[in-house]
């Protein structure tokens, strides 16, 4: 049975994972699509099979190879990152609506991928500024993964007019209620 798709995209530090997190916990009708990555596991804080498939650039080249994605990206140099048919299958056999967490140009795709089905929300940090600051404050990044990410988020944010949605994420608790509120009229 098919269910719904709720995308979550935004440059990295926006707040995704901390918004989408949050709705996986209050609402038992989300599952996580678990994404494929070949980028290192962030030791204390994330498991195989929960945050992410960590797999080998061989074995993430077989999956390609066996039309294993509904999409896939080398996100960042020489990390690829895709989303796997068999999790939207397991989701939505499972009678649940499937929750992505995944980068802008991926979050298009699925989009165009699920039509209706599917509702597309781009978390935006107030500024740039914001942005750098949380992802300092993380403690994930070197000094060029930092800069990478900073590159990167100048461009996707040309993007966001492309979304259903743009949730402004300055103050957690009012961005976590008005995702609640886009879930709850979306289902
Ligand atoms: N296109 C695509 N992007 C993904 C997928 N899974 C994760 N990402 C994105 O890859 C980017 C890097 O993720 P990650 O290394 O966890 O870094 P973080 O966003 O800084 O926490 C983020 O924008 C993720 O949302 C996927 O299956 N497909
Ligand atoms: N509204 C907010 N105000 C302050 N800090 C936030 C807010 N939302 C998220 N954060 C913090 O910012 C950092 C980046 O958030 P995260 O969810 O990892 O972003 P993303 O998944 O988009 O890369 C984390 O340390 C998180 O706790």
């Amino acid at each position: 049975m098919a269910g719904k798709a709720l995308i979550f995209s935004a440059p990295s530090g926006s707040g995704k994972t901390t918004i989408v997190k949050h709705l996986l916990e209050s609402n038992p009708s989300l599952g996580f699509s678990i994404s494929a990555s070949t980028r290192d596991r962030r030791g204390r804080t994330e498991s195989h099979g929960k945050d992410y498939y960590f797999l080998t650039p061989e074995e993430f080249k077989h999956k390609i190879d066996a039309d294993e994605f509904i999409e896939w990206e080398e996100v960042y140099a020489g990390n690829f990152y895709g989303t796997l048919k068999s999790e939207i299958d397991r989701i939505w056999a499972a009678g649940k609506d499937v929750i992505f967490d995944v980068d802008v140009k991926g979050g298009l795709n699925l989009k165009k991928y699920f039509g209706d089905r599917a509702l597309a929300i781009f978390v935006k940090v107030p500024s740039i500024e914001v942005l750098k600051a949380r992802l300092n404050d993380r403690g994930t990044e070197t000094e060029e993964s930092l800069s990478r990410r900073l590159f990167k988020a100048n461009f996707e944010m040309s993007f966001q007019d492309q979304f259903d949605v743009v949730l402004v994420n300055e103050h957690l608790d009012t961005s976590l209620a008005e995702a609640q509120r886009l879930y709850d009229n979306f289902r």
